[in-house]
């Protein structure tokens, strides 16, 4: 298929609450430095995250080369909900608190006149040699349409009950609410009750932690799934099997470094399609999953790896040359 003619423009979609008011500060630096490279930028920002969708739906359907997107996590989420399945690819201007699928793509960090030089340079780049595809994940109710896209990674354990509850809570600002949501969390915490199935294999009963991941890191650095690779057509699962309080408070800081995964109670298996059943009267009732950091719905659900569904506009290799 021949690709349609390049049109110069490219949708710029800012987070303005991203890093704590990070994106709005950036906005006009960005739209100025895409403008001053000779692309026109086309504001698709939204007052809200659902008025942002929309803009983007809307702008993609009039025609872009790319679809920028200024803020962290939560804005690549929102990109690849867009995007999965066109040839459109995705720029990031990473500025979010997080920036995990940034910086596990050699993205620049929290440096706009960086971030842009790479979409611009990759857009000029010959024949779609700045443009490296990757896999997305699609999510459902089992057996049904596709009703969330996500690049990093979807959890429906521990660590998504303490994002639920710290997303509830007014202070402290930052990460020290995460912290004040995981003590909360530990102080009632019981195992969970899982059925997961992982391309027709069974894993079943108490579990604390359940991850999806198409990437290694999530919430800041930590390194979840440090085998996971974004273009291998796999999803790497990590599940952590009932845990008491002082387990988990000594497996937490384990996860940073990726060492969890050698804990006994942590197995770690890859595969294409996942379904995630609440398992009652195996444990608690699982929390609602977020991925991404975003939050998604409640079980059961279902992850399925769509390999190569999203182009992102990356950096050249080292030595310059064109990714083949
Ligand atoms: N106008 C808006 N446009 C897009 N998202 C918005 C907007 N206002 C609030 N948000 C919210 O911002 C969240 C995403 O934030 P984002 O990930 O960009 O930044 P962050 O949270 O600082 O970074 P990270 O996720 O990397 O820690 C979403 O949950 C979304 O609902």
């Amino acid at each position: 298929m021949t690709p349609p003619p390049p049109t110069g423009r490219v949708g710029l979609v800012v987070n303005p609450t991203a890093g704590r008011g990070r994106g709005t500060r950036v906005h006009s630096r960005v739209a100025g430095a895409l403008a001053a490279a000779g692309l026109e930028p086309v504001d698709l920002s939204g007052a809200d995250v659902e008025r942002a969708v929309a803009n983007s739906r809307a702008g993609l359907s009039r025609g872009l080369d790319a679809l920028v997107v200024v803020g962290g996590d939560g804005m690549v989420h929102l990109g690849v909900g867009a995007l999965a399945g066109t040839a459109v690819p995705l720029g990031v201007v990473a500025v979010g608190s997080g920036n995990d699928v940034a910086r596990d793509l050699g993205l620049p960090v929290g440096d706009v006149e960086a971030s842009v030089a790479v979409v611009c340079d990759a857009l000029t780049r010959t024949a779609g040699a700045g443009v490296r595809r990757l896999d997305a994940v699609a999510v459902s109710r089992p057996g049904g349409p596709t009703a969330h896209w996500y690049m990093a990674s979807l959890s429906c354990g521990l660590d998504a009950a303490v994002n639920e509850r710290a997303n509830a809570m007014s202070w402290p600002s930052g990460g020290g609410r995460y912290v004040r949501a995981l003590l909360a969390e530990l102080g009632s915490f019981r195992p969970y009750g899982y059925k997961v199935t992982l391309d027709g294999d069974v894993w079943q009963g108490e579990g604390t932690l359940v991850v999806v991941a198409n990437t290694p890191s999530f919430g800041g650095g930590m390194r979840i799934a440090p085998s996971a690779e974004p273009d291998d057509g796999l999803l790497e699962v990590v599940l952590a099997r009932g845990l008491s309080r002082a387990g988990l408070l000594r497996l937490f800081p384990r996860i940073y470094p990726g060492t969890h995964v050698r804990h006994p109670a942590v197995e770690v298996r890859r595969a294409r399609s996942v379904v995630i059943e609440p398992l009652e009267g195996a444990g608690a009732t699982p929390p609602v999953a977020f991925a991404d950091g975003e939050r998604l719905e409640a079980l059961p659900l279902q992850c399925d790896v769509h390999p190569g569904a999203v182009g992102v506009l990356v950096r050249r290799e080292a030595g310059g040359t064109d990714r083949t």
